[in-house]
């Protein structure tokens, strides 16, 4: 267990079976994107810890109260708190993302933890009087939510210490026993949050963390009938290839974004450029809730293209560790390579790049790209990373159409002073979300969250919505 990581020192940890370290001499390496420099190993486990993992989590052991389950995610908060620097460090120093979105990223853990610590104490069952109808009963029924047996949770790279955080602290405060499979890309934060939680005085079966070849750890995970619960976030891809691996079991797929930010001639302009700036650059562009399209009003397009560009040069690249940086490195250069040729393919079909679109190792520039043809893959499909491909739309409705256009539906943002319009777009745009005069990430880690098509089953995340997932309801009546 580490005791703190200090930039530069490697950290060598672990991975948990109940609290007991995975006793491996296979060791994955994780390297900055930044300079490739080591910033830690991890054990890899095999099929047979796979197992050992599923057998502790369903043996179980004490069960919490509501009370214990908020004090250990409270008393992790705490931890959290107080570890801050050392966990924002290592997000950076495995993620590449700059140290001043690693800190907001902490920040962010740290409200899952006291929602999650909060969700624990409230009560959450309903009562049904049977009496109200001719043919009632003089009895009422009531439900509670009660715990799974053992679920799973699988998160991507690109937030290392908020999405396990979404995953495993509503798990905890509802009793369920989860197993953590975070990314081989970012395991470094997942392992040490897990560590705290050990710290605050979680009982080891509730918590397992695993990494290892898919075929061995994940596959397993997904495909044993004994798991109750499958909880991934991830690619459309993946996500989709689990749906078909889990069999009869509970599946939860947070999955792709490619959310547009229309901007409407009545917008207020200085906002809209902070808002597209803001949305396409913040986390080096990889939210799945990133602005990752924006259709402005023709009108007034070349105006908002040149504040755009002034907006965008502010927003420096560098070293992630410092805090003048203001995006990082994407997760590696393969990731890079990927930007830098849909911007060149865009082109190819007769966009324009007005500022960025360079690439050196993992860093990708902030770019902002005009006249991208509606059927350009880098608008077509998810591209994960600080890009800002322009597009002009006539008017409401044709913005509209091309939002709702792709394959995904996850959140999306309209800047716009007109109150008629930003009702049509809510009501008509088909997403998970819609935020006006907002980023289409715009959300607190409480609420719920969640979108539709290749984003998802339409099932909501987000601490309160999650707690739902991670438990099933039963009902009993009573004469009354
Ligand atoms: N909707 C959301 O809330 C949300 C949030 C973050 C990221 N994402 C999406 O995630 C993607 C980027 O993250 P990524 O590259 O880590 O995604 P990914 O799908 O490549 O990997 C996600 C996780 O799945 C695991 N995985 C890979 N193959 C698997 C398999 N066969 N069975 C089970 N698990 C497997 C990975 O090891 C990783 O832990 C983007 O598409 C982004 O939009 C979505
Ligand atoms: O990347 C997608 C995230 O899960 C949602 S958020 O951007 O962190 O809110």
């Amino acid at each position: 267990m580490l005791d703190t990581f200090v930039p530069g020192k490697v950290a060598a940890l672990t991975g948990y079976i109940a609290g007991q370290p995975v006793e491996s001499k296979q060791l994955l390496e994780v390297r900055s994107p930044y300079d490739g420099g080591m910033a830690g190993t991890v054990t890899l486990a095999s099929k047979s810890h796979t197992e050992a993992a599923i057998e502790a989590g369903l043996k179980g052991g004490v069960k919490l109260s509501r009370y214990e389950r908020f004090a250990i995610l409270d008393k992790t908060r705490q931890l959290l708190e107080e570890k801050k620097e050392e966990f924002a460090a290592l997000i950076t120093a495995e993620s590449g993302l700059c140290i001043r979105e690693s800190r907001y990223e902490v920040g962010r853990a740290r409200d899952v933890l006291h929602f999650a610590a909060l969700e624990a104490l409230k009560d959450d069952g309903q009562i049904f009087s049977c009496d109200i109808s001719p043919q009632g009963k003089a009895r009422k029924i009531f439900t509670v939510r009660e715990p799974l047996n053992l679920a799973v949770a699988i998160t991507p790279f690109n937030h290392p210490l908020n999405q396990v955080a979404h995953k495993i602290a509503p798990a905890i405060a509802t009793g369920t026993p989860v197993i953590l499979k975070p990314s081989e890309k970012t395991p470094l934060t997942a392992i040490r949050l897990s560590e705290l939680l050990y710290q605050a005085g979680l009982p080891h079966y509730m918590l397992s963390v695993l990494l290892g070849p898919t075929a061995e750890v994940a596959e397993v995970l997904v495909a044993d009938p004994r798991v109750e619960l499958v909880s991934f976030t991830g690619s459309v891809a993946v996500g989709k290839h689990i749906a078909k691996n889990a069999g009869y079991k509970k599946v939860i797929l947070e999955l792709g974004g490619n959310d547009p930010l229309i901007v409407l001639e009545d917008a207020d302009m200085e906002l809209a450029v902070m808002l597209a700036a803001e949305g396409a650059y913040r986390n080096s562009g990889q939210r799945c809730t990133a602005v990752k399209r924006i259709l402005v009003q023709d009108s007034i397009h070349d105006e908002f293209v040149r504040k755009l560009v002034e907006r965008t040069k502010e927003y420096v690249t560098g070293d992630p560790a410092s805090p003048e940086t203001r995006v990082g490195t994407v997760i590696d250069e393969p990731a890079a390579i990927y930007l830098e040729d849909v911007v060149k393919k865009a082109v190819a079909q007769g966009a324009e790049v007005l500022t960025g679109g360079n690439r050196r190792g993992a860093q990708m520039e902030p770019t902002v790209i005009v006249n991208v043809p509606r059927d350009a893959q880098m608008v077509v499909q998810e591209s994960f990373g600080p890009l800002a491909p322009v597009m002009k739309v006539r008017d409401l409705d044709d913005a509209i159409q091309l939002a709702n256009s792709t394959a995904f539906g996850l959140s999306s943002g309209i800047v716009t002073n007109d109150m008629q319009k930003a009702i049509k777009a809510v009501k008509e745009l088909r997403m998970g979300t819609v935020n006006i005069n907002e980023v289409p990430g715009y959300r607190i880690e409480s609420s719920p969250f969640g979108g539709i098509k290749d984003s998802g089953l339409g099932i909501k995340e987000g601490v309160i919505e999650a707690m739902k997932c991670f438990t099933y309801v039963k009902t009993f009546s009573l004469p009354w």
